[in-house]
This record gives structure tokens, C-alpha cells and sequence, in this order.
């Protein structure tokens, strides 16, 4: 049996991930820890994998304390910038057993996408991303987004692609933010989870990719399966493309 903990349990995510690791034959469920509980009550005497979903401030202070604690951690809170994941690699050199996996995004419909719309970037003249969430979320854009702008842009770059053509004169923001050379639009708006579009031209073409999540379900089967790789490769990883024989 895998002995899972999860953090942020009482959350819209960490509620699923309790649910989905009860019903899950090889694992079970230790401790459920939220704001104010302690998180060193996890350690590796009772713990092989701890799930965390959280917020951003916060996420990366769990991180920390559970890699002290010898446990393997699988993160989906948002927010991860290359500062804070250089603390990371840093906190494990004295910990080479552990691992840390961080997924952007766990639905294989949009883990997809964001693989199709790599090998699709470098055919077109313009990229431009839209996101779209529930407005109970905190960060804008959403982290899926920044992993795709940089994933597109980092293919446009090795390929050679001209600068995205773009005649604004003005801007009263309605451009959205710029990342990595990409432009990033987010929707909030009720009735919605979490989607995500990613829109190529041409001359007299367009490519439009498009995730949907419809339903926080879609993101358990990407959990339960780092939650099953976990340990197996040693270090700091990011996305479950990893996982994945894309
Ligand atoms: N990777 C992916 O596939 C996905 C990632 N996400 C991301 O996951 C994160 C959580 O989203 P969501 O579940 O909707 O958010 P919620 O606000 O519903 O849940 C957050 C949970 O974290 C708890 N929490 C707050 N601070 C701490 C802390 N210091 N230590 C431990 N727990 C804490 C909260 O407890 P309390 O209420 O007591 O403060 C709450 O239970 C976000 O960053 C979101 O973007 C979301 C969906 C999919
Ligand atoms: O907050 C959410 O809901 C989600 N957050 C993640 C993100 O910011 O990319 C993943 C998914 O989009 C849902």
C-alpha cells in the first residue's frame, strides 16, 4: 500500500484527491492537513507520498518542511517560479532519494494540448493563449497558461520564428499580460472550471486547441499516477508529460 497524506485536504482539489485516494485499491490515507494544522505530523515514518494543493504563498514553505521530513511530494498548487524551484533542488541535494513532481495541470486533455500545441508553434505567424476559470480562483493568469506560453515559446525560439507580428499602438491592458513573447488573456467567470484555449494564425488560417476540464474528476487519474511514480526518479520534475509516452 502507498501511505499518501494530503495537504490542503479540506480545499476544492485536496477534497477530490481524499476521495480518489480512498477509492484507490493500493493506497491509503494518513494524514489530512489544511492552514493551521502541522505539517510536520508528516513524515516519512507514516507517509510515502504527500499530495499538495494549496495556495501559492504557501505552497512552496510545505514543499520545504516535508522534503526535511523524507517524503516524496506531488504538487498541483500553482505559482512555482524558477527561484522557488532552485530552492527546492537546493533542499533535496541533501535528501538524493526523494522526489518532487510538480504538475501545472493534471488533465490529460489539457497536458495534450499543451504537447500539441508545442509541435504546432512553429508553423504559425501569431500565437495568442486565453484561459478561462471559475472566479473563485486567486491567480491570474493560470499556471497552465504560463507552462504553455513558455512551452510555445521555447519551441518558436529553437525553430527561428520571426517575432509575433502586432500593430497595437495603444494598450489599456486589453492585450493581456505578455509571457515569454506570448500573449495570455484570462476569463473568470461563474459556471466555468477550468479551460483553456490556444489560438494559431496564418494568412487566411487559424489552428485553435482547446482543453476543457468541465469538472475537477478530470484531474484525478493525472494524481493518482504521480502519486504512483513517486520516488522512482529522484530530483525536481515538472509535468505530466513526464509520465506520459507523448
Ligand atoms: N495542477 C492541477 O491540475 C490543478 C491545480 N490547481 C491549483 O491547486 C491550488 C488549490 O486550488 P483549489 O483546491 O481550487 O483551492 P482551495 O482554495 O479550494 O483550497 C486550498 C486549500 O489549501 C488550504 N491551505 C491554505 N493555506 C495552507 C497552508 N499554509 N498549509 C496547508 N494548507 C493550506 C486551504 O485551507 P483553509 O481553507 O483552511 O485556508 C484550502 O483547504 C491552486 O493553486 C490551483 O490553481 C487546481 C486545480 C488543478
Ligand atoms: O485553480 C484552478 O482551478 C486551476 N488551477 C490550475 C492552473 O492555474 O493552471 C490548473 C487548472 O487550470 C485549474
Amino acid at each position: 500500500m502507498i501511505r499518501v497524506s494530503v495537504v490542503g485536504a479540506h480545499g476544492r482539489m485536496g477534497s477530490n484527491v481524499v476521495s480518489a485516494v480512498n477509492a484507490a485499491q493500493d493506497m491509503e490515507l494518513v494524514h489530512t492537513i489544511d492552514s493551521g494544522d502541522d505539517i510536520t505530523a508528516i513524515t516519512s515514518g507514516n507517509t510515502d507520498v504527500a499530495v499538495e494543493f494549496s495556495v501559492p504563498s504557501a505552497s512552496l514553505d510545505n514543499v520545504l518542511a516535508l522534503i526535511r521530513n523524507d517524503v516524496n511530494v506531488v504538487v498541483g498548487t500553482t505559482g512555482w517560479t524558477e527561484d522557488k524551484m532552485n530552492r527546492v533542488r537546493e533542499e533535496l541535494v541533501n535528501h538524493p532519494q526523494l522526489s518532487v513532481f510538480i504538475a501545472p495541470n493534471f488533465a490529460i486533455s489539457t497536458v495534450l494540448a499543451e504537447h500539441f500545441a508545442a509541435q504546432a508553434a512553429r508553423y504559425f505567424e501569431s500565437a495568442e493563449i486565453i484561459e478561462l476559470h471559475h472566479p473563485d480562483k486567486v491567480d491570474a493568469p493560470s499556471g497552465t497558461a504560463l507552462h504553455t506560453a513558455h512551452k510555445i515559446s521555447a519551441a518558436r525560439r529553437e525553430a527561428g520564428c520571426a517575432p509575433i507580428p502586432d500593430n497595437t499602438q495603444s494598450d489599456g491592458g486589453s492585450r493581456g499580460q505578455i509571457v515569454d513573447d506570448i500573449h495570455v488573456h484570462a476569463v473568470r467567470l461563474r459556471g466555468l472550471n477550468a479551460h483553456e484555449e490556444i489560438l494559431f494564425g496564418n494568412a487566411g488560417e487559424q489552428l485553435v486547441i482547446r482543453a476543457d476540464s468541465f469538472d475537477r474528476s478530470s484531474f484525478m487519474p493525472g494524481v493518482l499516477l504521480a502519486v504512483r511514480h513517486a520516488g522512482k526518479t529522484p530530483g525536481l520534475s515538472v509535468g505530466l508529460d513526464n509520465y506520459l509516452d507523448l
